[in-house]
């Protein structure tokens, strides 16, 4: 076996300067401008995904996150076979998905939250049967697979019925267990709890979860819910514009960004910014008064802890309520989309309205 033969069977994904470009149609303004397109178009390319690279290991649950119009979806449309990309490497359980269509597709599994992949009259099971013939699954593998997955997914009572009457619950349950009727090794999944209550959207997760602990199925998840991500991944790769901003570890995600907690205090009486500067003197925190009998104050974890700057405040000052607020990953993510990369964390002193501590 050689050496590059041995890196595609410990990576269920592999992608080297990845690209796609489209050619759109660019309309011109007006009512001239819509006579003239008639009879000679103007087209120009948009490069939806730029020359990007990663890998995933087998067995790896991945986000892959980003702002609308990132790029992911194109992404996940290469990975799958569906689009060919314009330039690039990219092998998914070892084919280059576009290339060997029939043998790739039997490795994978689809989710898209917003498409279905059952046939929208005919009862679940039916839809089943058609897609165990797609990806000819002998029937007692099939049946075998079957009856785990609806015991696991709770889908005996929905079986018989029209995917049409399903609530969207339901039938994500049901696309679930439609993509992985193959036992595939891959599992795409775009926006899989999109719409969903929040008990459905555990039940998912649970369900992933154990899926991944049990067979080492490898999952690449797109999603807008970074509770998704928070729930089932230990990396996440970060889209921005067609490239990629960060690939790493969600921790490292948070304690380069949201290093630190944010202390609301309210005081019993007024309180100067000079005075509460001069007490926390030395210690690298940034206030930011609100008025003159409350204030908020910045303290980033690396520099300063919360019961040092407390400690300088109780007994000098009346306090009347204290709140602790954690950066959030919503918060993480929302800065460093509008930043546009995850190099550079976000500095204290940067934040807005601050008064800096010298
Ligand atoms: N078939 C297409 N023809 C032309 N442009 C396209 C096509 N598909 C996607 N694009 C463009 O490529 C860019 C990336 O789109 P893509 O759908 O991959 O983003 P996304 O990150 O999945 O967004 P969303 O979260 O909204 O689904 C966008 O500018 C989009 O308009």
């Amino acid at each position: 076996m050689d050496a590059s033969n041995a890196t595609t069977k410990a990576n269920a994904i592999e992608v080297r300067d990845l690209r796609k470009d489209f050619v759109v149609q660019q309309n011109r303004q007006g009512l001239k401008g819509a006579f003239r397109d008639l009879f000679n178009r103007e087209y120009k390319q948009v490069a939806a995904v730029k020359d990007i690279s990663f890998t995933i290991p087998r067995g790896e649950i991945c986000g892959y996150i980003g702002e609308n119009g990132a790029g992911k979806s194109t992404t996940i449309k290469m990975l799958t076979g569906i689009l060919v990309p314009t330039s690039g490497h990219l092998t998914v359980n070892g084919f280059v998905p576009y290339k060997e269509r029939e043998a790739f597709v039997r490795g994978i599994g689809v989710v898209f939250g917003q498409r279905s992949q059952l046939w929208w009259d005919i009862g679940v099971v039916e839809s089943f049967q058609l897609l165990r013939k797609v990806y000819r699954v002998p029937e007692d593998e099939f049946k075998q697979r079957l009856d785990e997955l609806v015991e696991r997914l709770q889908l005996q009572e929905l079986l018989s019925r029209p995917v049409r009457k399903l609530s969207l619950g339901q039938r994500m349950r049901c696309e679930l267990a439609a993509s992985l009727l193959h036992n595939p090794s891959i599992l795409f999944l775009d926006e899989p709890t999109i719409g969903l209550d929040i008990v459905v959207k555990t039940e998912i997760r649970e369900f992933l979860k154990e899926l991944n602990r049990r067979y080492e199925t490898t999952i690449l998840l797109t999603t807008h819910d970074l509770q998704d991500i928070e729930a089932l991944c230990s990396r996440v790769i970060m889209l921005d514009d067609g490239r990629i901003i960060y690939d790493g570890g969600l921790d490292e995600l948070k304690a380069k960004w949201g290093k630190g907690k944010e202390v609301h205090l309210q005081f019993e009486q007024p309180v100067s910014a000079a005075r509460l500067e001069e007490l926390t003197r030395g210690l690298d925190v940034v206030w930011k008064p609100e008025n003159e009998q409350s204030a908020q104050v910045w303290i980033p974890q690396d520099r300063a802890n919360v019961s040092e700057v407390l400690a300088r405040l109780v007994g000098v000052l009346s306090i009347h309520d204290i709140k602790i607020v954690e950066t959030n990953t919503d918060d993480i993510v929302r800065e460093i989309y509008k930043s546009g990369s995850a190099d550079k964390p976000a500095a204290a002193e940067e934040r807005e309205g601050a008064v800096s501590h010298a």
